[in-house]
């Protein structure tokens, strides 16, 4: 399958899961907690989940699905595999907000070749936004879109992203301190791939983390930064993958100063 094949999929993919839990956004549902109590799931969760594999597998019958969800019915991976075509799906990225009936939430889906994402779409339906990427650019509901072009690290408005266990709080606070200290502004949403479509289209400078975020968190919003003209490296600098322990995307343009002053 060409990548531009596998956008399209992406995108039909992601139309039909931001249908289902448009479904549902403020309504009535069950919500259960999983290992941590702030890690929400919902049966929309599950069920974008199980529509997306479905959808996928009947397009791209050898290919690994990837997803947040442990779903008994339908076979799910939770990392990556070293070789071979892979789909990564997060059925509902900021699942908090949904459950709460906050707009910021979305669901992503990434295609993957021999590790390699080629493809991304991350729609955010309750916003009205949608970014994608295949091979030759970024888009923002359709139209080319890039990073910002801020280069006065002073100025920065960088998210600094946590995740969901208690135990890396103190580093959370360690990031926001030095953004305050060192950078400009700082913003958290709840949702890294929400915080990672936004550097790629200059709504922010940055996002951050100390701690080794999910492949449905990560990948999908790496691919349209890089596409999109950014950088995305790991606490030392160097290209960030999907086993990296942290990420420091940005524009670019000051990446050796955020390199600097995260660890
Ligand atoms: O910006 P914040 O509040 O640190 O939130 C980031 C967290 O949000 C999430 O992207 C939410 O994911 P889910 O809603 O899919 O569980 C986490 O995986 C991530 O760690
Ligand atoms: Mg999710």
């Amino acid at each position: 399958m060409d990548v531009a094949t596998r956008l399209t999929l992406a995108h039909e993919a992601a139309r039909t899961g931001a249908a289902v839990a448009e479904g549902g956004f403020r309504g009535e549902f069950t919500v259960e907690s999983k290992k941590r109590k702030l890690d929400s799931v919902t049966e929309f969760d599950r069920e974008v989940q199980r529509r997306l594999a479905t959808l996928l597998r009947e397009d791209d019958p050898d290919a690994a699905i990837v997803g947040e969800e442990d779903l008994r019915d339908v076979e799910t991976h939770s990392t990556i595999p070293d070789s071979g075509d892979a789909w990564i799906v997060d059925p509902i990225d900021g699942t908090n907000n949904f459950v709460v009936g906050n707009r910021i939430w979305g669901v992503a889906v990434s295609a993957v070749e021999g590790g390699d994402a080629v493809a991304a779409v991350n729609e955010f339906p309750a916003l009205g936004d949608t970014y994608a990427a295949a091979d030759d650019g970024t888009t923002r509901n359709g139209e080319p879109c890039s990073v910002s072009d801020t280069s006065d690290p002073e100025t920065f408005t960088i998210n600094p992203i946590y995740g969901l266990s208690a135990h890396h709080r103190r580093k959370l606070s360690e990031y926001v301190d030095t953004i305050a200290s060192e950078f400009g502004d700082s913003r958290r949403f709840g949702s890294s791939q929400f915080a990672l479509s936004s550097v790629a289209a200059g709504e922010l400078d940055a996002a951050v983390s100390g701690i080794r975020l999910a492949p449905w968190d990560t990948v999908g919003g790496v691919h349209l930064i890089r596409q999109a003209g950014g950088t995305v490296t790991d606490l030392d600098g160097e290209p960030w993958t999907p086993t990296s322990a942290g990420i420091i995307a940005s524009n670019g343009e000051a990446h050796d100063e955020l390199v600097a002053a995260f660890d």
